[in-house]
């Protein structure tokens, strides 16, 4: 019998999506890395970094739980996405994430979507398809969109291999995510095949930070190839002007700005 229960959690799932997006396009800024990297540049005066890219164009901040106290205020009315899982780089095995939280918490913590990164490739693969199963299906049941971290990692891996990629983007519409963020092949020609092998909208990585021009240069390609937007981290919050940054990768997915005309509207150098 059709409680209805599917069609209300379906119209929750589309409200956050909404609320995490614009028009179909994500400006997201990941901010978990506080757990992977530690304090770093950026996350320090966190309230700071939050407020000059919610007041700049972006859609939504993702953090780790704990965090969401200093994150609230300054969030903008904009999104906000808690992250469920983590490593170090000082650990182990940076993609063994183990689980960080619940759904439970993420909603007391004030989550429109929860996050969840594995590893394609890695050791801890086996475990991490079924914490991420598991965690579309208990989101689901209470209208909370999932955004899936699938990165193309581990032994002999390319993690900018186009067609592994493809399979970790695929990976995570199998298993029932809403959204998948995972790295940039590189170029627009080869990134359109990762595009193509989901019906989810795609947003990529940023990796660690290069040129304002190489930032946005790579923004534009995703777009081009068929992306969704952006979950963008250290590219943006380890900026020295993370409201400019931001203002120039809006400026391209949002306004569909190229790459010159978004470094100019951002004041940013138009460095060659
Ligand atoms: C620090 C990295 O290598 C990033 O790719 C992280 O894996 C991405 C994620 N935000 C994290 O911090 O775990
Ligand atoms: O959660 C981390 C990301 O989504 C990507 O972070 P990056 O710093 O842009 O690689």
């Amino acid at each position: 019998m059709n409680t209805g229960a599917g069609a209300g959690a379906r119209s929750g799932l589309i409200a956050r999506l909404n609320r995490i997006s614009t028009d179909g396009r994500y400006l997201i800024v990941p901010m978990d890395h506080g757990i992977t990297l530690g304090p770093v540049k950026g996350l320090v005066d966190l309230e700071s970094t939050v407020d000059a890219i919610t007041d700049n164009g972006a859609d939504a901040v993702l953090t780790q739980r704990g965090v969401a106290s200093r994150v609230h205020p300054n969030k903008n009315t904009k999104g906000y996405i808690v992250h469920l899982n983590g490593s170090t780089v000082i650990g182990p095995d940076t993609t063994d994430k183990r689980p960080t939280g619940s759904v439970e918490g993420a909603l007391r913590a004030g989550a429109d979507v929860v996050s969840f990164h594995i590893n394609i490739g890695s050791d801890h693969e086996p475990d991490q398809l079924t914490q991420l199963s598991n965690l579309t299906e208990e989101a689901h049941r209470y209208g909370i969109p999932v955004l899936a971290m699938n990165y193309a990692r581990g032994p002999g891996i390319d993690e900018h291999d186009p067609e592994s990629l493809a399979h970790a983007v695929r990976i995570a519409e199998e298993l029932g995510a809403d959204v998948v963020k995972t790295a940039y092949s590189g170029e627009p020609e080869s990134f359109e095949q990762v595009c193509a092998a989901t019906q989810l909208p795609v947003v990529i990585a940023g990796g660690s930070r290069g040129t304002d021009r190489q930032t946005i240069e790579m923004v534009r390609g995703a777009i081009d190839a068929g992306a969704a937007g952006v979950s963008m981290g250290r590219s943006i919050f380890q900026h020295d002007n993370p409201g400019s940054i931001t203002r120039a990768v809006s400026a391209v997915i949002h306004d569909g700005a190229s790459v010159d005309t978004a470094l100019d509207i951002a004041g940013l150098e138009i460095e060659v």
